[in-house]
């Protein structure tokens, strides 16, 4: 190991090297890159959590994994080749989720510095939180595609992960999705949301069905829409989508027929819709009959080409006649999960997508986009992560060294920077955020929300949990003795179902989240809002005094030359005022996320204390202004970035 020759580290930094504990999280592209440096540079007690074992499509550039180890927990493999550079070293490996309430304050303060080598944001959010409250150092890194970047994240020193806001997921309306698709993804969300009705986990917000409560339709939802009982939320009373399609035995005709004839009459019927936009044109099986002929066998044609409508048509036919055989051989009430790499469900989605385009006069797209767009794919390069993970290293020697005002983000560009480099470094730390609603010393937000509309499940799931980023939320509404959620299963079940308003969730009051996992404790200022139709369900805001009145936000702002704060949800827009700084792929300065869409952002369900207890054996988070540690004062404007990653989509699974 040559880095343990004299000369190439310092003695100093050898010794540190040794006796430090790391712990690396993700031992996927960049972690089993970063575990074997870590070996080589002679780290020996290293411990390594994955919670995924080993697919055959990561071994082309995780190299600690051969054939022979498909199947088998990545963590573990890892651990054992990663032994074969340095038998001397002591690796422990969990085939778990950082997120299990088994990884708590005490877990984490073992050791000296902990590295992410995550795909997903769930769980960088997680860790960020718990090296903040720990005090442990830690070291976040991304690749996506050609960028990659290694950054510090140390508490009251530099900002956290949670600093900068990030643009929420895009998603998109329901009734845009439902009744008036006007662009190819429109259309795809559409397919792997009818995917879901029919095959997989069923989800009330995926409904396919004309959407007859669609403000847009007004009073004039037609006779046909009349004609049916259309329930409050809007949708068609009838059985459930699967449960009819059972009936008619998944038949691909009846099947047809019903989303792309019936169906389109149902929302021509909502005419209203129609008076600025171009109807769509309903289309028969029975016309298609006959017009499939010219078949595409070869798999690469087929999936470069745009098929034609009866093509497509055909294709649906055979996919769901394969799906329903997988289907129906499930033990009874479990489900399929659309995989993008699983040949028949992509089949069925590019299918469905194409021929809902073909009907509202939407271009076609070839199979291969589809899973693009479908799968939020973006190559992973071995190359990237081998040097992301080599200044994830470097970054570690800093931090040991206890340097860390030298250490800079770095980045891996494809294009070379104004510097003729295709690496890059900050040239100041990024101090945190004071209005972070993670890290600042009394986090937190404001939430716009239909109070009468939300429900309690709502709030924790998509808001608390998906939102929010909390693993097993308590909340209490502040002033009152109501406990509104209950970490404790089964404690506050009946208000599940329950409107916000029903429990006094109204303007003006202030929720009280406590996680306690994460031992963190949020201030959620509640504002009613009635949502417009192509308004996203919630809006969080990270800096309430961007809601104040123009003199009194210009003053606020000479007060406190604070970032942008404002964080936003799945199913939540971001709004702040001032530019935010993008999160995402092909950032400039910004961890990278190609995430989302993976399988494995999994939350672990944990039971913890009631609201309120934060005790029993975790000592109470520190915050900011309890560091001893300097904070450049200085803060970094240039990171903000262009607009053009506004073309990133990303989509729920
Ligand atoms: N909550 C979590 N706890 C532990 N490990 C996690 C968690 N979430 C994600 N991971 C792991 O982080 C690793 C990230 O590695 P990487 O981005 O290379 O993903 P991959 O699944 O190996 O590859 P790809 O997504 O490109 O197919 C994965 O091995 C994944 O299982
Ligand atoms: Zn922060």
């Amino acid at each position: 190991m040559a880095a343990q020759l004299d000369g190439v580290l310092e003695k100093d930094l050898q010794e540190k090297i040794k006796k430090s504990k790391i712990l690396v999280v993700g031992a996927g592209g960049i972690g089993c890159e970063v575990l074997k440096n870590l070996v080589l540079t002679g780290f020996l007690d290293i411990e390594i959590i994955d919670l995924d074992t080993i697919d055959v499509s990561n071994l082309n550039r995780q190299f600690l994994f051969h054939k022979e180890h498909v199947g088998k927990s990545k963590a573990k493999v890892a651990r054992d080749s990663a032994l074969g550079f340095n038998p001397n070293a002591k690796i422990k490996a969990y085939h778990d989720s950082i997120m299990s309430n088994n990884y708590g304050v005490n877990f984490f303060q073992q050791f000296t510095l902990v590295l992410n080598a995550l795909d997903n944001r769930a769980a960088r959010n997680h860790v960020n939180r718990m090296c903040l409250t720990s005090g442990i150092p830690l070291i976040e890194s991304g690749t996506a595609g050609y960028n990659g970047q290694a950054e510090l994240i140390k508490r009251g020193l530099t900002q956290c992960y949670e600093c900068k806001p990030v643009p929420g997921q895009k998603s998109y309306p329901g009734c845009t999705i439902r009744n008036t698709p006007s662009e190819p993804i429109h259309c795809i969300v559409w397919a792997k949301h009818l995917f879901n009705q029919l095959f997989g986990e069923s989800n009330d917000d995926e409904d396919v069905s004309p959407d007859t409560a669609d403000p847009e339709a007004g009073a004039e939802v037609g006779e046909a829409a009349l004609a049916k009982d259309a329930n409050e939320k809007g949708n068609v009373d009838r059985v459930s989508t699967r449960a009819w399609a059972k009936q008619c035995d998944f038949e691909p005709e009846k099947i047809y027929n019903k989303l792309f004839f019936e169906d389109i009459n149902y929302l021509l019927s909502m005419a209203n819709l129609w008076k600025s936009r171009t109807p769509p044109k309903p289309i028969k099986w029975e016309s298609l009959v006959g017009e499939g002929e010219e078949e595409v066998t070869d798999s690469v044609t087929r999936d470069q080409k745009v098929l034609t409508h009866a093509q497509s048509a055909k294709v649906f036919g055979e996919s769901i006649k394969a799906l329903r055989e997988s289907f129906t051989k499930l033990p009874e009430g479990d489900h399929l999960v659309w995989d993008k790499d699983d040949k028949h469900a992509m089949d069925f989605v590019a299918a469905c997508a194409n021929i809902r385009a073909e009907i509202f006069g939407i271009p076609r797209k070839s199979r291969f986009d589809v899973k693009s767009m479908a799968g939020n794919i973006i190559p992973a390069i071995a190359t990237t992560n081998a040097m992301t993970a080599g200044f994830v290293v470097i970054q570690a020697f800093g931090v040991l060294k206890e340097q860390y005002e030298k250490c800079f983000p770095i980045y891996v560009r494809l294009k070379l920077s104004g510097n003729n480099q295709f690496i890059t470094r900050d040239k100041v730390m990024i101090p945190p955020n004071p209005k972070c609603y993670v890290c600042a010393a009394k986090p937190e937000v404001v939430l716009k929300v239909d109070t009468k509309n939300v429900t309690v499940r709502e709030l924790r799931d998509d808001i608390l949990i998906k939102a929010l980023n909390m693993v097993s939320p308590d909340v209490t509404l502040d002033g009152t003795s109501t406990i509104v959620i209950s970490s404790e299963e089964g404690e506050t079940d009946c208000n599940d179902d329950k409107k916000l308003v029903e429990l006094n969730i109204v303007d003006g009051c202030v929720l009280k989240a406590d996680d306690f996992l994460q031992n963190y404790e949020l201030s959620i200022t509640i504002l009613h809002k009635d949502p417009g139709r192509e308004e996203a369900a919630f809006e969080i805001i990270g800096d309430p005094d961007s809601l104040k009145p123009k003199e009194e936000e210009q003053s606020a702002e000479k007060k406190d030359d604070a970032q942008p704060s404002t964080s936003s949800g799945q199913n939540g827009s971001s709004s702040n005022g001032k530019k935010a700084r993008h999160d995402d792929l092909q950032s400039e300065v910004c961890i990278i996320h190609d995430d989302e869409e993976m399988p494995s952002t999994s939350k672990a369900g944990t039971s913890g204390a009631t609201a309120g207890s934060s005790s029993s054996g975790v000592e109470k988070r520190k915050h900011v202004e309890d560091s001893d540690e300097p904070v450049s004062k200085k803060v970094k404007v240039s990171s903000e970035q262009d607009d053009s990653d506004d073309d990133l989509i990303i989509m729920d699974d």
